[in-house]
């Protein structure tokens, strides 16, 4: 089965993927009948069984799943409520297609958290309208969830994001024992740069220097938050306390580049930041101290003088 979707080119310019649907049925007549009506407009891919079905939504995370109710092993019923179940597949929709149709089954789908029910003999075009239609639900809703997690001003990951980032690369950093390391930067005398220049200049300035954290960590697993006012976070997964500070290294390098005037800077006549930098192998500690220790680091390297950063392994 061909897993990788194809890209569309928009007239906007802007690059699009097709959206996947997951078929999941046991007979492969009716994966047939499916896929034929819908195959001309989406990625779509099919299992012939509930349990391979979800280890697909697991892995691929399809836009929407058109899912069997009658399955041998493993009902769609079973299959709807597991997915629900966990975070990374309950907001995926799922319409159930069934030959059974008693109102019982259609409530009993929607309360165990289907979004659609609809019969196997269901006219091809009543198909195609509603699958439209749980497809422009999740779109929203996915842009609904990412407003949620972005800082409005630098589009910068927001701390709510940051929390929930933290909480899972803990976990993994832990299970596979690796390093998971944090800069947490605050701007110089930020206050004086607004006073001097005005708040627009202000908001200005934490966009440019948004950019530059961005360059600064470049890999895919790397996030840069906007953690308060002028206090930026990157985490560093599976990075090591040299590699952070060759990161923070980066930073400092790119923020003299930038060379934005600051002259009501007490530190030097252009915008500069403190950072902590912090790491650990997490184990049994509370993720929490890893912002803890970044952000003592941080309030030492404002002592030292600032425009520096200030690094150490997390209990030593
Ligand atoms: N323009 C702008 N200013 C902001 C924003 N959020 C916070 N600030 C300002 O950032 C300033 C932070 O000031 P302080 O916490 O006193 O820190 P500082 O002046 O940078 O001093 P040090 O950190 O000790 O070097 C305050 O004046 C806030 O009003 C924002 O979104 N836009």
């Amino acid at each position: 089965m061909n897993h990788t979707p194809p890209i569309f080119i928009h007239s906007t310019g802007h690059i699009a993927h097709r959206p996947r649907i997951l078929i999941v049925d046991d007979v492969l007549t009716n994966v047939q009948y499916l896929l034929d009506a819908l195959k001309e407009d989406y990625q779509v891919n099919f299992e012939l069984s509930g349990k391979a079905g979800i280890e697909f939504a697991h892995q691929y995370r399809p836009d929407l799943i058109l899912l069997d109710a009658m399955m041998p092993e493993m009902d769609g019923f079973s299959v709807c409520a597991q997915l629900r179940a966990h975070a990374e597949t309950s907001a995926i929709p799922i319409i159930i297609v069934t030959s059974l149709d008693s109102p019982e089954d259609e409530a009993r789908a929607l309360e165990i958290g289907a979004s659609d029910f609809m019969p196997k003999s269901v006219n091809l075009a009543v198909l195609r309208a509603r699958v439209r239609t749980q497809l422009t639900m999740k779109r929203q809703g996915d842009m609904l969830r990412s407003l949620t997690l972005a800082d409005p001003l630098t589009g910068l990951s927001n701390r709510r994001a940051l929390d929930a980032t933290i909480a899972k690369e803990w976990r993994r950093c832990a299970r596979s024992q690796v390093p998971l390391s944090m800069i947490l930067a605050d701007l110089d005398h930020f206050k004086s740069f607004n006073d001097a220049y005005g708040h627009p200049a202000g908001d200005d300035c934490l966009k440019a220097v948004a950019k530059v954290f961005i360059q600064a960590a470049q890999r895919p697993q790397d996030l840069v938050a906007r953690y308060g006012g002028e206090e930026f976070v990157i985490l560093l997964p599976e990075v090591d306390l040299l590699g952070a500070e060759i990161v923070a290294g980066g930073v400092m390098v790119a923020l003299k580049t930038l060379n934005m005037a600051h002259a009501a800077s007490d530190t030097g006549s252009r915008v500069t930041t403190s950072m902590g930098v912090a790491s650990i192998v997490p184990g049994m500690q509370a993720p929490e101290i890893l912002l803890s220790t970044a952000d003592t680091f941080l309030y030492r390297a404002k002592n030292l003088g600032r425009d520096q950063f200030v690094s150490g392994m997390v209990g030593v």
